[in-house]
């Protein structure tokens, strides 16, 4: 195969990456400072995305729970996406719209977060959960892709929406995961300081 094609792959996510960093710069520190206030407020953050968003959910949360870059103790963090027998049995017996709102209903509290990742903003799955966690008082932190979907309009001034403003989801998913990590930093800078850059 002709390698340019192979090289326009990188070419394209690392311009959307520079591109999105200044717009994207202000919500990732607001997720920062929503997720850590929550964290030390003795809270959780639930997570939910379909495909290579469920994906990027556990990857979140096995970086919570597990470590990022420093040492430190776990801190609790839930992927709804790994439960095949409740993701199987919500899915057959009610529907498949369903399969993390009810997770959501089960164990999120008031104060918690919730992680919902979209790329499109139009997963019906997403979109539910957030309305659970809504009406359980508890904040968003949205990432979508595209113009925000649905999903841009559920939220309120409270939540957080990261917004990758491109049309390929391959692209939008390597940004969200850019960001990921810039939120676990940051997280792990307000736990233990760390130099500014
Ligand atoms: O990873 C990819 C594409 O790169 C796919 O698995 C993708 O995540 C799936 O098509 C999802 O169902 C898309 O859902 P969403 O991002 O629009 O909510
Ligand atoms: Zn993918």
């Amino acid at each position: 195969m002709n390698t340019q094609r192979i090289l326009a792959h990188f070419q394209e996510s690392a311009d959307l990456k520079m591109k999105s960093a200044p717009a994207l710069a202000q919500p990732i520190s607001q997720a920062i400072e929503l997720m850590f206030g929550a964290l030390s407020n003795g809270n959780k953050i639930l997570a939910c995305g379909n495909g290579g968003s469920a994906a990027d959910c556990q990857h979140f949360a096995a970086e919570l729970v597990g470590r990022f870059e420093r040492e430190r103790f776990p801190l609790p963090a839930i992927a709804l996406t790994t439960d095949t027998s409740i993701l199987t049995a919500v899915g057959n017996d009610y529907s498949f719209k369903e399969i993390f709102s009810k997770q959501v209903q089960a164990f999120g509290q008031a104060g918690d977060i919730l992680l919902a990742i979209s790329t499109s903003g139009n997963s019906g799955n997403v979109l539910a959960a957030v309305e659970a966690a809504l009406e359980r008082e508890m904040r968003i932190v949205a990432f979508t892709g595209k113009d925000g979907g649905a999903l841009g309009k559920l939220l309120t001034d409270a939540d957080v929406h990261i917004n990758v403003q491109h049309a390929r989801t391959a692209r939008i998913q390597e940004v969200h995961l850019c960001a990921i990590h810039a939120i676990c930093d940051g997280i792990d800078v307000a736990l233990f300081g760390g130099e500014e850059e």
